[in-house]
């Protein structure tokens, strides 16, 4: 048994007090899990671009203050009552796409988008529409079902997974979004085609990794298409055959029009990983007529909508999204870190910043800022940060864990 279980345990943490506004490095008190929960020691984070969408702002769904983070690793500290899937000691995955098993939705076979938490997810609290954090005296909400911006973060135990211990968490805890979104994508969302012509729009993490899926499709033509140059380098690496900057086509010639020449009437296969409503239609609108398919996975702002001429539709076109690349995280995500601990699925490849949990507003402003990709080593993914953190003080004073520091660039270490 930890020393922890059933305490309150004290720790560090990234609060996000309001919208729009840094975040701040607080000391917080996190409850022990109820039946159904999980307690996880929070190892490494990423920060994805939805975080810092959420601290803009712009979601819905956003409720502050709260502890935001939901591409993380860790090890589980205890569990509640009825968890029998992991156990204290675990290595584990935290899912922002919870899976039960028993909903509606799982027992579909057509969906990964499991119901079983979802309504109390997009509320910041806990199923049972409680809250597991508090700060100063007042209560903070969860953010995607796994708030890892925290040392110690409590989730659903349908929200985390348990993974081979031998896979090194600052690298596995990028299949908690970014890597497993991009690749499902393109393999299971889209079914990218052996042959086939695909054209990816943003050439960030999630890009990138939707050209590693069609890479492991077989595909034949990978256009990478990016308003900036400094993402050649990257897509090439990835495995795409052209590059395309739409700011830089010749007077008067659209990007679609551009891409259609290039492949004969159109693509097989199209990505969205922009989050642009205006890039969606042009990625839709580039796709080959009678049978091309347009995917959706950038996440736009409040208020802002799709348009096409349905005619696009009509002839043929198909319009669809993707949520975590269509992944079923129980069951899927370990077979994708054994296939990284095989060597046979990029994840280190997209690690290029690192940082401190005291310095993760920083990681924010090189996304906003565009500065990482005039670094010498043009930065996909500028906020994955791995964030070395003092260690978390239990009310009951075990020994001080020492504070450790990422060994690479790109995921943040929270132990
Ligand atoms: N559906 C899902 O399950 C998920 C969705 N997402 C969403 O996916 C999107 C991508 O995430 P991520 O890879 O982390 O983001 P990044 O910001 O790292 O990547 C986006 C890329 O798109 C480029 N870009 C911006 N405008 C254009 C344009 N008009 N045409 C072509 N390229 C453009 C950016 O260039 P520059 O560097 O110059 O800004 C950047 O390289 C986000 O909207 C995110 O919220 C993320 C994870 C899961
Ligand atoms: N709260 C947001 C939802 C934004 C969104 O679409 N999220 C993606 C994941 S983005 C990860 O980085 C997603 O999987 N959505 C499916 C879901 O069930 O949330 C909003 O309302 O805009
Ligand atoms: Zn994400
Ligand atoms: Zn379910």
């Amino acid at each position: 048994m930890s020393s922890t279980k059933g305490q309150v345990i004290k720790c560090k943490a990234a609060v996000a007090w309001e919208a729009g506004k840094d975040l701040s490095i607080e000391d917080i008190e996190v409850q022990p899990p109820r039946a159904g929960e999980v307690r996880v020691q929070v190892k490494y984070t990423g920060l994805c671009h939805t975080d810092a969408y959420t601290l803009s702002g712009s979601d819905p769904e956003g409720a502050f203050p709260a502890i935001l983070g939901h591409e993380g690793a860790g090890i589980v500290e205890s569990v509640g009552e009825g968890v029998d899937h992991v156990k204290e000691g675990d290595a584990v995955i935290l899912l922002y796409t919870a899976e039960c098993r028993e909903c509606k939705f799982c027992k579909s076979g057509k969906t990964n988008l499991c119901q079983a938490v979802r309504a109390t997810q997009g509320q910041g609290t806990m199923p049972d529409k409680t809250k597991r954090f508090s700060c100063k005296g007042k209560e903070l909400y969860h953010f995607m079902g796994c708030s890892t911006f925290s040392q110690y973060t409590v989730v659903s135990q349908y929200s985390l997974v348990g993974i081979n211990p031998k896979a090194p968490l600052d690298k596995a805890c990028l299949l908690g979004c970014g890597v497993t979104t991009g690749f499902g994508a393109a393999t299971k969302t889209a079914n990218v085609e052996k042959g086939s012509n695909v054209a990816v729009f943003g050439i960030g993490c999630v890009g990138l990794a939707v050209i590693a899926g069609s890479v492991d499709a077989k595909a034949g033509r990978i256009i990478a298409v990016d308003t900036n140059d400094g993402k050649k380098s990257w897509a090439d690496k990835f495995g795409a055959t052209d590059f395309v900057n739409p700011t830089k086509l010749p007077e008067g010639k659209s990007i679609v029009d551009h891409l259609v020449e290039m492949t004969d009437g159109g693509l097989d296969y199209t990505f969205d990983c922009t989050g642009n409503v205006h890039v969606m239609r042009n990625a839709l609108e580039c796709c080959h007529k009678g049978w091309g398919v347009s995917t959706v996975i950038g996440v736009a702002a409040a208020g802002q909508e799709i348009a096409t001429r349905p005619f696009q539709l009509v002839t043929g076109r198909k319009w669809q999204g993707s949520a975590f690349g269509g992944v079923k995280g129980r069951s899927e995500l370990p077979g994708l870190v054994e296939r990284y601990l095989q060597g046979t699925f990029k994840v280190d490849e997209y690690i290029t910043h690192s940082t401190t949990l005291d310095k993760l507003n920083e990681g924010f402003k090189y996304m906003k800022s565009g500065d990482c990709v005039r670094c010498e080593y043009p930065e996909p993914r500028c906020a994955h940060t791995p964030l070395p953190m003092p260690a978390a003080d239990p009310p009951s004073l075990p020994p001080p864990v020492p504070t450790r520091r990422a060994s690479h660039p790109g995921v943040a270490d929270m132990s």
